[in-house]
């Protein structure tokens, strides 16, 4: 069997690696400084008190120069590794993946400056000696877009070595590609070194000349990690630590959590956001490896239910992707998010189990947040039970709060907005508690709240709730109104509605309606009726037969509706029966059908010629 090698067509390779796997050329700045850092880490390796410095020098037309005193390049090397796409000196030929000291490992980082320059010029000196024990030939090596690249070894008085200023390293230059000269201008070169590299351990420095001429060296990195200083007192470190939220995140946070993942290798802290996100906010996380930035868009270290928090977060075993703009979705990843996510959700259980400020305004702007988590997780969901505010028709409270109120009673909750809209105002009168579960996550949170902590005497409420909330007339007065509630019933036949009338408070809620377009409700209720024999069991028959799915429920407390029981005038009965009912399908927070606006604009058009016929002449002769 011949091996035959593919034919790879360079001009294309390097545009597809160069083009389309990074997001942004910004990246190239990372990927040089990113070589250095290497570079250095492999000289110390070798010699102990190798210096550490990167130099970012640009060049008059608009180059760039990047100079560090790394391990630097022999002749061979430059031919290996820097003109073989895909070959690196820092991957475990065993294990595949990346050694653990170096940042790089595909072998195609330095390709990125092809993003912003038409040609590589690296001059570079190898720090390793020759066989003989004698010093390395300086070397340079051109690289263009198309793939050419020349390589040739410098003698002792080339003027091209003479950045190296007599030691090892390399000096990276690169000449600008048109329309890519703003990647390269000083000050971006310093803002991208300062992102990237602002907590790399070496010293990389811009170099500015000064108004004298002069030239300094402006540091861009060499902070520890914010969250690894020596602060005199945990007060110190909580404002610095919210200062450099300010700084790297844009907002001074609630509350900083501390992480540590050992088998990640990973520290930094969970920043708490200041006021509230959407649930279906995706986090974006700040992550460093070996302390070069990854990404400030990193969405993996967090399960879905933290979006309250925003990391920042530097980890030496998680692996980063080709682009090295995310992270590989290995098994130490999936870990490291699980540990993650353990630690923020300890932070919550012992901040709201202590209490205090902090707890009450984690509370009040996160609430959403622990409703998520909550419904995933029985020990947040016993300490909402205490925590979580609800509304309900008592004023809002917690679940405990709320239950205690009731007294005896059962708590009951509804399961929507619009349940709660229908039912509140009467059992508020009647001080019957009862929850809106109409809120996101809040039905299914009160269904688990009521199934794991039968001690609150939470329960779904039903239509027979409602039904027990309304008086039964006086018998006089039953038969004072039955010709006239026969009639009303007449006009909403056709809406398959029924309608009763009770007494309940508040008196100018003139009526309600109860919805049970499935008839579930309706069935239990007269099992019950049917079963019982107090004066329940007659007013939930009277309620429930016969068994339309719609019932509205008018007031006799109402001057309203005694007068529309009142009333001799047919048209004006009918019509105002009819937008009475309207009204109260509005209200409930039930969507109109279009047969339902229609009825509504014939009645009030009725409603209003009488009304209006009747007093034009009078309020003009009024005047
Ligand atoms: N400044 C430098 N000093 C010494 N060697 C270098 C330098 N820049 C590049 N090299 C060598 O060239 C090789 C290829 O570099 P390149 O940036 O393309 O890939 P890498 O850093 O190995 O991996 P990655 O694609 O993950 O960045 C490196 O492995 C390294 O051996």
């Amino acid at each position: 069997m011949s091996g035959e090698s593919f034919q790879v067509d360079l001009r294309g390779v390097v545009d597809l690696l160069a083009r389309h796997l990074y997001s942004s050329p910004r990246v190239y700045l990372r990927e040089l400084l990113q070589n250095g850092v290497d570079a250095i880490t492999a000289r110390r390796a070798l010699a102990e008190g190798a210096p550490e410095r990167i130099d970012l020098r640009p060049l008059p037309g608009g180059g760039l120069e990047v100079c560090d005193t790394g391990i630097g390049l022999t002749a061979a090397d430059a031919r290996e590794l820097l003109a073989t796409i895909g070959r690196s000196s820092k991957r475990d030929a065993d294990l595949g993946g990346g050694r653990e000291e170096f940042l790089g490992q595909f072998g195609i980082g330095l390709l990125s400056a092809f993003m912003v320059a038409d040609e590589i010029d690296l001059v570079s000196r190898c720090a390793r000696p020759g066989p003989e024990g004698q010093r390395s030939p300086a070397i340079r090596w051109r690289g263009f877009t198309d793939g050419r690249y020349e390589l040739t070894e410098l003698a002792d008085d080339d003027p091209a070595i003479a950045v190296l200023e007599g030691a090892p390293g390399s000096a990276v230059r690169l000449v600008p590609r048109r329309d890519a000269e703003h990647w390269l201008a000083p000050d971006m070169v310093a803002a991208l070194a300062e992102d990237f590299g602002g907590l790399l351990p070496v010293d990389v420095a811009l170099e500015v000349r000064l108004d004298d001429g002069s030239l300094a060296r402006r540091r861009l990195s060499g902070d520890e990690l914010p969250w690894r200083v020596a602060y005199p007192n945990d007060a110190a470190r909580t404002v610095a630590l919210a200062s450099y939220s300010e700084r790297a995140l844009g907002f001074t946070p609630l509350a900083s959590i501390d992480v540590e993942i050992p088998i990640a290798g990973l520290t930094g802290v969970a920043f708490v956001l200041p006021a509230a996100v959407a649930p279906t906010t995706v986090a974006h996380h700040r992550v460093y490896l070996k302390r070069m930035l990854l990404s400030s868009g990193v969405t993996q270290v967090l399960p879905p239910w933290a979006f309250f928090v925003r990391c920042v977060l530097d980890a030496s075993g998680l692996r980063p992707t080709a682009s090295r703009e995310g992270l590989y979705e290995d098994d130490l990843l999936l870990a490291a998010r699980e540990a993650l996510g353990e630690r923020v959700r300890a932070w919550v259980l012992d901040t709201l189990t202590a209490g205090g400020p902090v707890a009450r305004r984690f509370v009040e702007v996160h609430h959403l947040a622990l409703r998520a988590l909550a419904l995933v997780d029985d020990e947040v969901l016993d300490l909402a039970v205490t925590t979580l505010p609800f509304e309900s028709t008592v004023g809002a409270g917690t679940l405990r709060e709320l239950a205690e109120r009731a007294g005896d009673a059962r708590l009951l909750f509804t399961r929507s907005l619009e349940e709660y809209r229908r039912i509140a105002a009467v059992a508020a009168h009647k001080g019957i508690v009862v929850v809106n579960g109409g809120y996101v996550y809040d039905a299914d949170l009160l269904e688990r709240a009521a199934a794991r902590h039968r001690e609150l005497g939470l329960a779904a409420a039903v239509a027979d709730d409602i039904a027990r909330t309304l008086d039964e007339l006086e018998p006089v007065r039953e038969l004072e109104i039955l010709d006239a509630v026969v009639a009303l019933r007449a006009t909403l036949a056709d809406q398959d509605c029924d309608i009763l009338v009770r007494r309940y408070d508040p008196p100018e809620l003139s009526a309600v309606l109860i919805d049970d377009r499935d008839g579930e409700h309706a069935r239990a209720a007269h099992a019950e009726a049917a079963t019982s024999d107090d004066v329940w069991g007659e007013i939930l028959t009277g309620l429930t037969e016969p068994a339309r799915p719609r019932r509205l429920i008018l007031n006799d407390a109402s001057a309203t509706v005694r007068a529309l029981l009142a009333t001799r005038d047919g048209d004006v009965r009918d019509a105002a029966t009819r937008s009475l009912y309207v009204t109260t399908v509005l209200a409930s927070g039930l969507p109109l059908q279009t047969a339902e606006v229609t009825l509504m604009n014939e009645s009030l058009s009725l409603l209003m010629e009488r009304a209006l016929g009747g007093d034009s002449t009078s309020t003009k002769d009024d005047r």
